[in-house]
């Protein structure tokens, strides 16, 4: 049963904030900045957790059958258009081949949470979802007394506190040790074996990924952090998903893929440069991206698989001309906006299936790429590089690919970033790409000034 009500417009940070102080369990926590759109849950009314390489379509057909009874009321028509009704926010993990390890205990295959409570929000309009699973046997007045209860606290806890500062919050004064996973030099020889294999003709691309663990001497502020990804990355994802004492977040520009109403929104993101410090220097780095044949080259993978994945799916497929740059704080990308009709009856589910993992994070073509992966990499990805995000009724949803992220655990964080290798990558240079990719989750943390 899922029942969504008004309710005025509130900053999403604060309502997680305030979810936590209400003790109904896991926080979920979903925004894009740019095109004002959040998502904030807690709790949890129903999980569909899946195994294995059947991941998705196992949680597309577990989806299927919880919505097939359920009872869904909208009090008002007023509501954000996509996210009212029963939405499911959770992810998938990069792939199943390599063997899990307890960094990622408690993060299945695939999760997708019903959540007790979300509050959603677009430009103009917010909705407050409850959602129950009921069955016959259920003291029904009892649900309901409890549900009235929650909102009343929630009604208290928003009239009693006020909102929180719209400002930054300061790198915090605290000291990082950090520890990379697997010592640099190690990571740049996998970089030169990896050019080899290219050049040698296994595969063509592979994105290689590592690993740092952060430490510092009291437990990092979760809240905080979402706090910061949000103001320095307005048109990234930045996403956090609770798993007890455990936090998966981060700021990711990537869409993996948004349906709306039958129309799929993809892109292909791949080739990154440093930002320049002055203006000419930061044009100078862009355009030597946009015309590098290296970078041109990893990109255009991406692009030619994302489209012939679309082209089953959809009965139309746009692709831009050329990539244009995508400007980040610190780095740059090349970026191909994709779209498509979907044909009647499929879902993002589906979309996500047939699209994850894209050269961008994989490599190309797939299967050599990622049995490379799972041999060379010696690192559990886990939800890094995965897909992370929601979808409701109707097939609609957005799902963005969890890269500039981490696992965060009191005073304890591992943090991820990866790099598209080819035949002409220099080692060197792709450490200091992932460097860069790193400064994400290690600024959101408080760190670095
Ligand atoms: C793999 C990551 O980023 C991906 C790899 C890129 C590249 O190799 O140029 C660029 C953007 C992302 O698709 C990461 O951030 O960890």
């Amino acid at each position: 049963m899922s029942i969504t009500l008004p309710i005025a417009l509130h900053d999403p940070q604060w309502l997680f904030t305030l979810f936590q102080q209400l003790d109904l369990g896991d926080r979920f926590f979903w925004s894009r900045s740019v095109d004002a759109r959040a998502l904030v849950g807690v709790g949890q009314a129903a999980a569909i957790e899946t195994t294995g390489p059947e991941r998705v379509s196992s949680a597309a057909t577990a989806w299927r059958e919880l919505r097939r009874d359920a009872i869904i009321e909208k009090i008002s028509t007023d509501l954000p258009a996509y996210t009212s009704g029963p939405v499911l926010l959770g992810g998938f993990t990069f792939d199943t081949l390599t063997p899990r390890t307890d960094l990622w205990q408690n993060f299945p295959d695939g999760l997708l949470i019903l959540p007790y409570l979300l509050f959603h929000s677009d430009e103009d309009k917010a909705g407050l979802t409850i959602n129950a699973l009921v069955d016959a046997t259920d003291a029904y007045e009892q649900r309901a007394n409890a549900v009235i209860e929650t909102l009343q606290r929630l009604s208290h806890a928003l009239q009693s506190t006020s909102a929180p500062s719209t400002e930054k919050p300061a790198p915090t004064n605290e000291e990082f040790i950090t520890h990379n996973l697997l010592p640099a030099e190690q990571w740049k020889n996998q970089v030169a074996q990896a050019v080899e294999k290219i050049r040698a003709g296994e595969f063509e691309k592979v994105v290689l990924a590592r690993a740092v663990q952060v430490e510092q001497a009291n437990p990092f502020d979760v809240d905080a952090t979402l706090q910061r990804l949000s103001q320095s990355y307005p048109g990234a994802y930045v996403f956090a998903i609770q798993r007890g004492s455990r936090y998966f977040m981060g700021a990711t520009p990537e869409r993996l893929v948004c349906s709306e109403d039958g129309q799929i929104q993809t892109m292909a993101l791949a080739g990154s440069a440093p930002r320049g410090t002055t203006a000419e220097e930061d044009e100078h780095l862009g355009n030597e991206l946009l015309h590098s044949e290296k970078n041109q080259g990893e990109h255009q993978f991406v692009v030619t698989t994302i489209r012939d994945a679309l082209s089953t799916l959809c009965s139309r497929v746009w692709v831009a001309d050329a990539p244009h740059l995508l400007k980040l704080k610190n780095i740059q990308h090349l970026e191909t906006p994709i779209m498509g009709d979907l044909l009647p009856g499929h879902s993002i589910l589906e979309a996500i299936e047939d699209l994850h993992p894209t050269p961008a994070v994989g490599g190309y073509p797939r299967l050599p790429a990622l049995a490379a992966i799972g041999a060379d990499e010696h690192l559990d990805r886990g939800w890094y590089a995965g897909p992370v995000g929601w979808i409701g009724t109707g097939g609609n949803g957005e799902f963005a690919v969890a890269l500039r992220s981490g696992l965060v655990e009191g005073r304890q964080a591992t943090l991820f970033a990866g790099c598209g290798i080819v035949a002409d990558s220099n080692p060197e240079s792709e450490y200091q790409e992932s460097c860069l990719k790193l400064q994400v989750m290690l600024r959101g943390l408080g760190g670095e000034k």
